[in-house]
């Protein structure tokens, strides 16, 4: 029997977690993470039901006769991933905030919180698996439901942070978890899926942006010959592969602008008609940097597979790590809009490797 803290949002997943390891007849308590979009978010929060969670956390803790608790952690969350959130934007890059929130809000200050009271383990709803190695090393499978399968996000999370992590739903299937809530009465088994505090879906991004990064207009160009099209209000509202919100009209063959380019510089939006040759747009070679390891680190060139991004399959790629930290991947075939600042997550076939940021 461990003493394990249970990271439970309100959502099903987390709720079927708690009550499966209520089950093995573990000691199980459970916390709510506020943050700080419960806190100021209320002008930029388009629409998040924060109360509501609560409420439905509290509800299923009482079902299950487990203690709960609400923890304040606005100001870590501030300091951990908004303010990343404003750096990368800052910086014209595509910041993705799961992940911070993941290696350090759950698996970081949670975590050293659920230590510092005496809990041994710390479970959270993602759909994954642990596997230990006969080293010792813990190993990130993915989820066998491979449409919910979060592996991704966990890309950045690192060796010590595994010994204290469970996921008791990983070997399960969405339907499957939202039958085990039914059949235990689960207060919200019949809630929609949430997408936690962290996704900015919940966040009017232009609200957001526009409470923390000042606009700063410019033109919009096309790449190939430079012809000004009409003007942007700041390179960070946009994302490379971005079609929608550029305000130019498609031309008469009805082809539609994406976003292939950002030149800082000039402070110019590039674009192109979305073709396959439009420049910038697909790629097979990129760099990745601030590479983060979930155990050993791969440190021979070689070939290893890539999940570009979120819900993307896995991609063979060749890998090369370089001396300063950085790694060369060359995918064997074209990427599309993959962003600076975004992430690959590494993967030897099953088992997740770790990330790195594209360069
Ligand atoms: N505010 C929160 N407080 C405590 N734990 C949280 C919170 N938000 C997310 N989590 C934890 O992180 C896990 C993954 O979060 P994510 O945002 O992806 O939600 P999800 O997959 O929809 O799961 P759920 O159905 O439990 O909300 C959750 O299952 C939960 O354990």
């Amino acid at each position: 029997m461990a003493k394990i803290l249970v990271a439970l949002s309100g959502g099903v997943d987390s709720a079927v977690a708690a009550l499966l390891l209520k089950q093995q007849g573990h000691d199980v308590s459970a916390a709510y993470m506020r943050t700080w979009m419960n806190e100021e978010g209320s002008a930029i929060l388009a629409d998040c039901p924060w109360e509501e969670d609560i409420r439905q956390a509290k509800a299923v803790a009482a079902h299950l006769d487990i203690p709960f608790e609400v923890i304040n952690l606005i100001e870590d969350y501030r300091q951990h991933v908004v303010d990343y959130l404003i750096r990368g934007y800052r910086s014209g890059v595509t910041p993705n905030p799961d992940m911070m929130c993941n290696r350090e809000m759950k698996f970081g200050v949670f975590a050293r919180y659920a230590r510092e009271h005496g809990f041994e383990s710390v479970a959270t709803g993602h759909y994954c698996r642990l596997r230990e190695a006969p080293d010792g090393t813990r190993q990130i499978l993915r989820g066998l439901d491979r449409n919910k399968d979060q592996s991704y996000f966990l890309a950045l999370v690192r060796q010590e942070q595994l010994k204290m992590a469970r996921f008791p739903i990983g070997e399960l299937a969405k339907p499957r978890v939202r039958e085990l809530a039914r059949e235990h009465n689960l207060p919200n088994a019949a809630r929609k899926d949430s997408q936690g505090i962290c996704f900015l879906g919940k966040v009017d991004i232009n609200a957001f942006l526009g409470a923390y990064i000042q606009d700063r207009p410019g033109q919009i160009v096309r790449a190939i010959d430079g012809t000004v099209l009409g003007e942007h209000a700041g390179l960070h509202h946009f994302t490379l592969g971005q079609r929608k919100g550029l305000g130019i009209p498609s031309n008469t063959d009805f082809k539609n602008y994406v976003v292939v380019g950002k030149d800082f510089e000039k402070n110019r939006l590039l674009v192109a008609f979305d073709e396959p040759d439009a420049p910038g747009l697909y790629a097979t070679d990129f760099t990745l940097r601030e590479l983060s390891w979930t155990g050993h680190p791969v440190s021979a060139a070689g070939q290893i597979d890539i999940m570009p991004r979120y819900r993307d399959p896995l991609m063979r790629a060749d890998f090369e790590p370089l001396p300063d930290g950085t790694a060369h991947i060359r995918f064997h075939e074209r990427q599309r809009a993959l962003a600076p600042g975004q992430i690959a997550a590494l993967y030897d076939d099953e088992a997740l490797l770790g990330g790195g940021f594209y360069a």
